[in-house]
């Protein structure tokens, strides 16, 4: 039996009264869940977040307007401005009109059953269902089990148009508690569906709440000829390639509808960005950096932000992009915590990122599907001992062995390694290519165009192809160089055995990577795979000094969280969920509380509950750019 364990309790913040200074009334509260207004039902009961706070800081006026008591704006029209163009439909009224369909548009958008394009399912989606699923938190409403209403009668038409026929684990849990007005962090494992994990209720709502008329609608213009986009979705992520991708999800979930989605990334041109968001900026894709870029520059406001979505955290505070991402959302127009929803959502999260949670998400449910960073058994992992001077002859044994029509994906460390593999393998006679930080945006599309169409079906790549990347028909991910944080392994054999397929993995590894080498063996154990008698040699010699799932991780010192950080102070077995196929008990009684009551060990980043940020740590790098991969 699944069970929804409470937070601790813990510290509660003083929240002020509703309608206190600040202009807040009983609007604020987010998105309440819908009430049976519709024929089609509602979503289960959850109780509305606690009362809103002031805004921390002076950008901005306050907000007051909100969908939940029904604010959306009737008249007038959002969305190409009342005429379908584009194969986007409008608001008109208060009423979402969806465009008329367009063969070729959806043709591009969902190609065809089989094309090899996108990704099908495998034979083991279904048992993406026995995974055990912990939800913690407050209230934690029952999953779904099928795509039906009250998914919004839109979305399910596209959902229906993608091909896909049952909801994944994260998608089932994620969409209730979305649309019941939580802030969630979600952690499943790589391939199962995270994207729509946060688009689907997002989409759903927007489809049938419609725009937030304000600051958008009271001043679409800014000074001189700009115009300032103000999205209501914004979803952050680390790479460029992964916010593209994200963005072709979104297109295609949003398609004939009034929600516009637009992309930004850098090392692309910023014109053709900023004309492609003037056609509309309803959900925006975007890398931290770019995004402060275009801030500074006055041509996008956060103040309409309704969902604030900060995909793969762990990685984008690995690359330094913390200072940005605290800028985008504490330091600019975004309204407060109270007034948004924040969904984190990854396959890892070590224990940092929980803790930055406490900043970003109020009151939040913490869902995991399977234990955090762990691997999907569709991987089928092999580890051998391979010295780094024999390293280029195993691959080439590897590679000659594999059978054909599959796609390969080698991970290396460095950008130096990459380019001398790929020239190596060019010599000896294999089509391949590789990606890596240095090369421009369109040597980067070029390789992954290349690699995706099968024409080099071999792409050396550093870690920039680790995250997200969802590639159909990689069939095998080699680990050349093993990285030092076992969470970037899980990430990069992820590239394969997605959406219920099958894969194989393959490692090198040496002494050289003694560091992973307990972790690895957990990981392995945990997903039913070999563990070679070498490798436990190895593990038991490398026992004292080794980093340990339990210890410190890599050069960072990370800690890794098994778990909702919230209620660390509590015993392990007892909030480890059943299978999904279960039903929840009653709900954890007591308050709720915002931002994760209790149970943190050592002293809050920030002092007296406020949301303020006081610490400055940051992880390496300098916004990515300059890594040595
Ligand atoms: N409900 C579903 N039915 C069928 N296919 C799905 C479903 N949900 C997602 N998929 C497909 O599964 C694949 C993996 O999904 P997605 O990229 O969202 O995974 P992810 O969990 O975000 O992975 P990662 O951790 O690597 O980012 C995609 O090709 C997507 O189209």
């Amino acid at each position: 039996m699944r069970k929804a364990a409470a937070s601790g309790a813990g510290p509660t913040p003083v929240a002020p009264p509703v309608g206190a200074a600040g202009g807040y009334n009983a609007q604020a509260p987010p998105f309440v869940p819908r009430t049976g207004g519709d024929a089609a039902g509602s979503w289960g009961s959850s109780p509305a977040p606690a009362a809103a706070a002031p805004r921390a800081n002076g950008f901005g006026a306050p907000r007051s307007g909100g969908w939940s008591s029904g604010a959306a704006p009737s008249g007038g029209s959002f969305g190409g401005g009342g005429f379908s163009r584009d194969g986007y439909g409008s608001w008109t009224n208060g009423k979402h009109v969806p465009g008329p369909a367009n063969p070729r548009t959806e043709k591009e958008l969902f190609g065809e059953a089989g094309d090899g394009l996108s990704q099908s399912t495998g034979i083991n989606f279904d048992a993406y269902a026995d995974i055990p699923v912990e939800a913690t938190g407050t209230d934690v409403p029952e999953p779904i089990t099928e795509f039906l209403p009250p998914i919004d009668a839109h979305l399910l038409t596209n959902i229906a148009l993608a091909r896909y026929k049952t909801p994944t684990p994260v998608q089932k849990y994620s969409v209730p508690i979305v649309n019941g007005g939580r802030d969630l962090m979600a952690c499943a494992q790589t391939g199962s569906g995270k994207t729509g994990g946060f688009l689907f209720p997002i989409l759903s709502a927007l489809f049938t709440h419609g725009p937030r008329a304000s600051a958008a609608a009271a001043a679409p213009r800014g000074y001189g000829r700009s115009r300032i986009s103000y999205p209501t979705a914004l979803i952050l992520a680390p790479t460029r390639e992964l916010v593209s991708q994200i963005h072709d999800e979104a297109r295609k979930f949003a398609y004939r509808s009034w929600v516009r989605p637009a992309v930004v990334y850098g090392g692309a041109d910023i014109g053709s960005q900023l004309r492609a968001m003037d056609q509309g900026c309803d959900l925006l894709s975007a890398t931290p950096g770019r995004l402060v870029d275009l801030m500074e520059r006055g041509r996008i406001s956060m103040a309409n932000v309704r969902y604030l979505v900060l995909d793969e955290a762990d990685r984008m505070l690995d690359m330094g992009f913390e200072p940005q991402i605290r800028r985008i959302v504490q330091q600019a127009d975004m309204p407060d915590v109270m007034d948004r929803q924040t969904l984190m959502f990854s396959a890892t999260f070590p224990r940092e990122i929980q803790m930055l949670a406490r900043d970003f998400l109020k009151d939040y449910i913490f869902l995991s599907v399977g234990r955090v960073g762990s691997t999907s058994e569709n991987i089928t992992q092999k580890i051998e001992y391979v010295e780094d001077d024999d390293k280029r002859s195993v691959l080439l044994d590897i590679l000659f062995a594999l059978p054909p029509g599959g796609l390969t994906l080698i991970f290396v460390e460095t950008k130096r390694m990459a380019d001398l593999l790929e020239g190596f393998l060019a010599q000896n006679n294999f089509a391949a290519t590789s990606i890596h930080g240095d090369r421009t945006q369109r040597e980067r599309e070029y390789a992954l165009e290349t690699f995706r169409s099968g024409r080099t079906p071999v792409m050396v790549a550093t870690a920039v192809a680790a995250r997200g990347l969802d590639i159909p028909n990689v069939t095998h991910v080699v680990n050349y160089d093993l990285p030092s944080d076992i969470d970037d392994y899980v990430h990069r054999i992820g590239r394969t055995g997605r959406a219920g397929n099958t894969g194989a993995a393959t490692a090198f590894f040496n002494r050289g990577n003694r560091n992973i080498v307990r972790d690895m063996i957990e990981l392995l154990r945990e997903a039913k795979q070999e563990v070679p008698a070498w490798l436990e040699a190895v593990g038991r010699e490398s026992g004292g000094f080794s980093s340990g799932r339990g210890g410190g991780r890599g050069s960072r010192g990370r800690t890794p969280a098994s778990r909702d950080v919230r209620s660390s102070g509590g015993g392990f077995g007892a909030s480890r969920g059943a299978s999904a196929a279960g039903g929840w008990g009653a709900p954890a009684g007591g308050a709720p509380a915002y931002g994760g009551a209790g149970g943190y060990g050592g002293p809050p980043r920030m002092g007296g509950g406020s949301y303020g940020y006081g610490g400055g740590a940051s992880y390496g790098g300098t916004g990515g750019s300059s890594s040595a991969w």
